[in-house]
């Protein structure tokens, strides 16, 4: 469960629907062209947060009979709705998700007690394993190094998706929990945790730089820091341009000038505009290779 995992995309057609064959040219151009290790399915950037119970179970299934055991597959089921959560955690463990994860609750100031049920009554359902998806800025939860060690005393709780950009935490938590998996959350911050040690990284840029990303993790491993800056400068030249222009969508159109059918985003995200759409076939130009 080591390594770069690609927090997968979803491609919907203009009525908002899945469109499904777009769907299965992102497993295949990340597990083809970029190589990535592993696939983190239906998080933030699979839009999990804008559509139904029944097209989350839609993606799994697709994602699964496309990826096949190619790669490691990780399913996020974290909901507001305890019992979807629930749902959810069951139908990934039955088609063979080889983990779960499940964002923090938020919107309600839930105190930790409350997040820790929420964690126990998930993963207590189910014969699989879980990561924790921390993602503060997006959350509003700041867990601490010692709320982070009451979740792992559950054995199931093999991890966390650490997305924030406190190093000071982060090397704690390496240090305090060896034997758990830590995952980066912020691609634009990966070489810098690959050097605290981190197990591996989970992203939405992969979806476009998943090789270079590879790369940064392997010559950071490797301790060759200086090439893995590099390429972290060229990476970070590339994220501040999708940042500037749209995240989510930017990445999905320049998906399109590699032959991949991402589609749009669903509302309330907004579509790009003319202009924007050329920046992003402008940096596909610059920094993906046919
Ligand atoms: C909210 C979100 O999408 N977070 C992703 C992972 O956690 C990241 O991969 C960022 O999208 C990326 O680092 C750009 O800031
Ligand atoms: C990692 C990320 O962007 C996600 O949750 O999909």
């Amino acid at each position: 469960m080591k390594g770069i995992f690609t927090a997968l995309m979803c491609a919907f057609d203009e009525q908002g629907n899945i469109h499904e064959k777009g769907l299965r040219q992102l497993v295949r151009h990340n597990i083809d062209v970029s190589k990535v290790d592993g696939l983190y399915v239906n998080g933030s950037t699979g839009e999990n947060f804008l559509i139904s119970t029944e097209n989350k179970k839609r993606i799994f299934e697709i994602v699964k009979d496309e990826a096949g055991d190619q790669v490691k597959l990780i399913a996020q089921v974290g909901s507001l709705n305890i019992d979807e959560a629930v749902e959810l955690a069951q139908f990934a463990t039955d088609l063979g998700y080889d983990s779960l994860s499940a964002v923090t609750p938020f919107y309600y100031k839930f105190d930790f007690e409350e997040i820790k049920d929420y964690y126990n009554t998930i993963i207590n359902s189910v014969d699989n394993t879980m990561i924790i998806y921390s993602i503060p800025a997006l959350t509003g939860v700041n867990m601490s190094l010692e709320q982070f060690g009451e979740l792992f005393e559950n054995e199931k709780i093999i991890g966390v998706k650490f997305t924030a950009p406190d190093f000071y935490l982060l090397e704690r938590l390496r240090h305090a929990y060896p034997e758990k998996l830590i995952y980066s959350g912020f691609d634009e911050m990966l070489l810098s945790a690959a050097v605290l040690n981190v197990d591996g990284a989970i992203g939405s840029t992969f979806n476009v730089n998943g090789a270079r990303a590879r790369s940064i993790f392997q010559l950071a491993q490797e301790g060759k820091i200086e090439e893995a800056r590099e390429l972290q400068k060229v990476t970070n030249d590339l994220i501040s341009g999708i940042l500037a222009n749209g995240l989510y969508q930017t990445i999905k159109e320049m998906l399109k000038t590699q032959g991949v059918e991402a589609g749009v985003c669903r509302k309330p995200m907004k579509q790009l505009s003319a202009d924007k759409v050329k920046v992003a076939q402008e940096l596909a130009a610059k920094f993906l290779s046919k």
